[in-house]
C-alpha cells in the first residue's frame, strides 16, 4: 500500500502548482504538546476517509470537526491533505488554519522539496515525515529544509530499526511511533511500548494511530509518551468535544493562560 501511494505522490510533484502563500499567525506543534492541556499532549486529526477503513465521516465538515477539536481543548490539529487515500484536501488545512488558534499539522506523504514549500504556502505549522518513504540522508534534508522555513516536523517510526536508523542519522525534536503496521494495517499498541525506551530524552514522544480509549492514554502515558495523536475513535464521536472528553476520561483541561 505505502509503495502504491508513493507511486501517486511521485506523480502529484510532477504536476504540482504552489498554492499562493498567505501570512498566517504561526502556532509551535513543540511548544504546544510540551504545555499541553491536560497531562498528555492531543493532536486531534481531522480525517474523512482512510484506505483500511474507507469513509469514517459521511457528514464531513473540516472547519467544524477542528473547531469542535479546539473547543475540546486539543494541543494541535492534524489535517489529511491526501485525496486520493484519505479524501483530504489541501484547502482544508488553509481554511482550517484561519479559523483557529492552534498548531496546524500537515498530514501526507511527503518525500520531495517542493511538497515542503507547497506546506508552508497552505500555512501549515508543522508536517509529517515517515521515515521509510525516503533514503534517511533525505529525509533529514527534508527535515533541515522545513525548520528553515519555520515549519516543526513529526517524524514518524513504525518499526524498532527503523527508529534505530533514524537515530543513528539524526534525533528530532519530535518523534511519532505509529502503532498501525503499514503492510496489515493492524493496530497495536505494544508498538509504542516496545519502542519506548529507545526515544532519546531530548525528543517528544508521541504515540500515533489506534487510540480508542481513556485506557489507552494511560497505557501510552505510562510508558513515557508526551502527546497522542488522534483520528477515527473523535471523528466517530457524537462531537469532536464529546469524543476529547470521553477519551481523557474527564480530566479537566488546565485554565488557558
Ligand atoms: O485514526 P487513528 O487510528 O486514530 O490514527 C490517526 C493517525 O495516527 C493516522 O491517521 C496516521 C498516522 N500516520 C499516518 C500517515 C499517513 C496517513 C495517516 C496516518
Amino acid at each position: 500500500m505505502l509503495e502504491k501511494i508513493l507511486v501517486t505522490k511521485r506523480e502529484e510533484i510532477e504536476q504540482l502548482i504552489l498554492p499562493e502563500y498567505v501570512e498566517v499567525p504561526q502556532f509551535s506543534l513543540y511548544k504546544a504538546l510540551s504545555n499541553s492541556n491536560r497531562s498528555t499532549g492531543l493532536i486531534a486529526e481531522v480525517k474523512k476517509a482512510s484506505p483500511s477503513k474507507g469513509i469514517i465521516c459521511e457528514n464531513f465538515n473540516p472547519v467544524e470537526v477542528a473547531k469542535g477539536y479546539e473547543k475540546g481543548g486539543a494541543d494541535a490539529i492534524s489535517v489529511l491533505t491526501d485525496v486520493t487515500y484519505f479524501k483530504g484536501h489541501r484547502d482544508y488545512l488553509s481554511t482550517i488554519k484561519k479559523e483557529i488558534a492552534l498548531p496546524v499539522m500537515r498530514k501526507d506523504f511527503i518525500i520531495h522539496k517542493k511538497q515542503v514549500d507547497e506546506t508552508r504556502n497552505m500555512g501549515a505549522d508543522a508536517m509529517l515525515l515517515i521515515v521509510g518513504t525516503v533514503p534517511i540522508k533525505e529525509l533529514k534534508a527534508l527535515y533541515d529544509y522545513a525548520y528553515s522555513l519555520g515549519l516543526e516536523c513529526l517524524v514518524e517510526v513504525h518499526a524498532k530499526e527503523e527508529l534505530v536508523e533514524l537515530l543513528s542519522c539524526f534525533a528530532p525534536e519530535i518523534i511519532g511511533v505509529n502503532n498501525r503496521n503499514l503492510k496489515t494495517f493492524e493496530t497495536s499498541l505494544t508498538q509504542t511500548e516496545e519502542m519506548a525506551t529507545l526515544i532519546p530524552d531530548g525528543s517528544l514522544f508521541v504515540s500515533e494511530s489506534g487510540i480508542h480509549t481513556s485506557a489507552d492514554i494511560e497505557r501510552v502515558k505510562n510508558v513515557g509518551a508526551a502527546g497522542v495523536l488522534v483520528g477515527e475513535s473523535l471523528m466517530r464521536a457524537e462531537s469532536p468535544e464529546k469524543g476529547i472528553h470521553a477519551l481523557f476520561g474527564g480530566e479537566s483541561v488546565a485554565a488557558s493562560s
